[in-house]
């Protein structure tokens, strides 16, 4: 049988929203799987992902023991999505600024997005987000275009075409984000160009063959219902 092997991996840095992220990205029909931040070249590699999302955390990119990645992943080739601290990680280490901010930004906000943005394509220019952080970058890397502002955070979407990088402060995995699955549809289909032909179904077909193969079509119905 084809197996469809593509994944999207997705870097854990502490955020209370990251099943979410895969569950979305498992839901549009491509398999996801979220991993430590701590795993190593090597075993990203392994993986083949077809696209990498860093999640949001409660660090502060400045601090001491804040959660890093090997950031070697930006040299892949592969299309990365920084969220919130992903992106302000993202940020720090391609030299643009991340400013420490006291003040908390918890809730919806609008945001205003520029043209020919690849992740908002096919959505309103004007827009409601998901946004929760303290930290905002006031200075994008080099080489980052904006590609979203609003009132509060005036970088609320970046992107660095040629690296296939891409950033934003919000959450669009949260439903209050009102394009979100949109966007990351996007990311997922345009910018990471996954088929999507996944299914749980297949799947557990995989899983099957594979225990069939151990265990002989007789005790396959066994061996899956766990009884012997
Ligand atoms: N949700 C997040 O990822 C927050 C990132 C960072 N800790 C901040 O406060 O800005």
């Amino acid at each position: 049988m084809e197996v469809n092997n593509e994944m999207i991996l997705v870097l854990d840095f502490g955020s209370q929203y990251n099943q979410l992220i895969t569950r979305r990205i498992r839901e549009f029909g491509v398999y996801s799987e979220l991993h430590s931040h701590r795993l190593t070249i090597e075993e990203i590699k392994k993986m083949e992902p077809k696209g990498i999302i860093l999640s949001g955390g409660p660090h502060s990119v400045y601090g001491e023991n804040s959660f890093r990645c090997d950031e070697r992943i930006f040299e892949l080739g592969i299309p990365v999505l920084g969220i919130c601290y992903g992106m302000q990680l993202m940020t720090h280490h391609f030299g643009g600024v991340v400013e420490r901010a006291n003040q908390r930004e918890y809730g919806k906000a609008d945001i205003h997005v520029k043209d020919n943005a690849l992740l908002f394509e096919g959505t309103p220019k004007q827009q409601v987000v998901w946004m929760s952080h303290s930290d905002k970058i006031i200075e994008a890397p080099k080489d980052f275009e904006i590609e979203a502002t609003s009132d509060s955070t005036p970088i609320a979407a970046m992107r660095n075409i040629e690296k296939q990088l891409y950033g934003v402060q919000f959450h669009p995995e949260v439903r209050n984000t009102e394009y979100g699955n949109n966007l990351l549809k996007q990311f997922v289909f345009q910018a990471c160009e996954c088929a999507g032909d996944w299914t749980m179904a297949n799947f557990i077909d995989v899983e099957v063959d594979k225990i069939r193969e151990q265990v002989g079509d007789r005790n396959v119905l066994c061996a899956l219902s766990g009884g012997g």
